[in-house]
């Protein structure tokens, strides 16, 4: 469990974390989510220990990850800028790194299996592939089988199936019982792999969901129905939580009521449907919505149709 309490930090007089409290819960994938500039490293940062709060706090298995004897095996982590030695082979930067935390060369190569990088362990880090260097990182991240795994953009450059592959390996880790944190500024991504979500937007807490739930809200669009009876069908499903706009007369965008609620009134009075459609918002303009007043850096174009929205 991760528990970060009004966590804050201010550089200067900038707050790039704002009084930030959230958890992450053994057994689940919390996707840590927010537009470029949020502040989700920054909290990352403090998480581990690498930069110390100005306000607040944060626990890791309840107390700070300084105090921990043992961190690797209770914290696993990959930060996005971490360093590793390019002239290392995989294998021998794992090994230095389980000999310095007393972990058996047994557990080296099973995360080595585990991260899928068996045909190339012995290769120089420095000539790796973007999508390389992520497994490695992953693989050093569970070096200590921890109970809390903690994951810095875990997707980036990684192709289709490195990411299928993370998704299965949080999922697996979550479902083992530990508690899986990842950050992202991919909506959509994210939510094939979390059950929970935190959200932020600089430095402030935005949301705090499960994604069932966040996925509910964003397809809350309405359903757009044609059909040649449009004034009878309007009338029909009229109620005081229904609003039905028109734009054309064969169409209508009916809020209040779900497709097939619809469908089942259209059929008990003969009314005939040549499309009955709800209007999902995608989860990425959902995300987008709620961030945007929170992007650090907006292109000219997207302002430009935000204001003609
Ligand atoms: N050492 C520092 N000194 C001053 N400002 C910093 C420092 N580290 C980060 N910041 C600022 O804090 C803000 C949050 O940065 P952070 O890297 O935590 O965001 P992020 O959500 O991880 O963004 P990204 O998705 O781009 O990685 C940014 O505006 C960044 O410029």
């Amino acid at each position: 469990m991760i528990e970060a309490r009004e966590l804050t930090k201010r550089y200067g007089d900038r707050t790039v974390v704002d009084r930030l409290s959230f958890s992450v819960r053994p057994g689940e994938v919390t996707g840590f989510l927010g537009p470029n500039g949020a502040g989700k490293s920054t909290t990352m940062r403090m998480i581990i220990g690498l930069d110390a709060p100005t306000g607040g706090s944060v626990t890791v298995a309840g107390r700070s990850y300084a105090r921990h004897a043992a961190p690797l095996h209770e914290v696993g982590s990959l930060l996005e800028a971490k360093s590793v030695h390019p002239g290392r082979t995989a294998v021998a930067h794992l090994l230095a790194l389980a000999h310095t935390h007393g972990i058996p060369r047994r557990r080296v190569d099973e995360v080595i299996d585990l991260a899928g990088l068996g045909s190339v362990a012995g290769k120089r880090v420095g000539a790796f592939s973007l999508g390389m260097g992520q497994r490695l990182g992953i693989a050093a991240a569970l070096l200590g089988d921890p109970a809390i795994v903690m994951l810095d953009e875990p997707v980036n450059g990684l192709d289709p199936e490195g990411v299928l592959w993370v998704r299965n390996l949080l999922r697996g880790l979550a479902d083992e019982g530990r508690a899986v944190m990842l950050s992202s500024h991919l909506m959509s991504e994210t939510a094939l792999i979390a059950d929970h979500l935190v959200i932020i937007g600089r430095g402030r807490l935005l949301a705090d969901t499960s994604v069932d739930e966040f996925t509910r809200q964003a397809s809350g669009g309405g359903v757009r129905v044609v059909t040649p009876d449009a004034m009878r069908l309007r009338a029909l499903l009229a109620a005081p939580e229904v609003t039905i706009s028109s734009s054309s007369a064969e169409e209508l965008l009916v809020s209040g009521r779900d497709a097939r609620e619809i469908g089942i009134v259209a059929a008990q009075h003969g009314v005939p449907l040549y499309e009955l459609t709800p209007q999902a918002v995608s989860l990425e303009a959902a995300f987008m919505e709620l961030t945007r007043d929170a992007v650090e850096y907006q292109s000219a174009p997207a302002d430009a149709d935000r204001k003609a929205a």
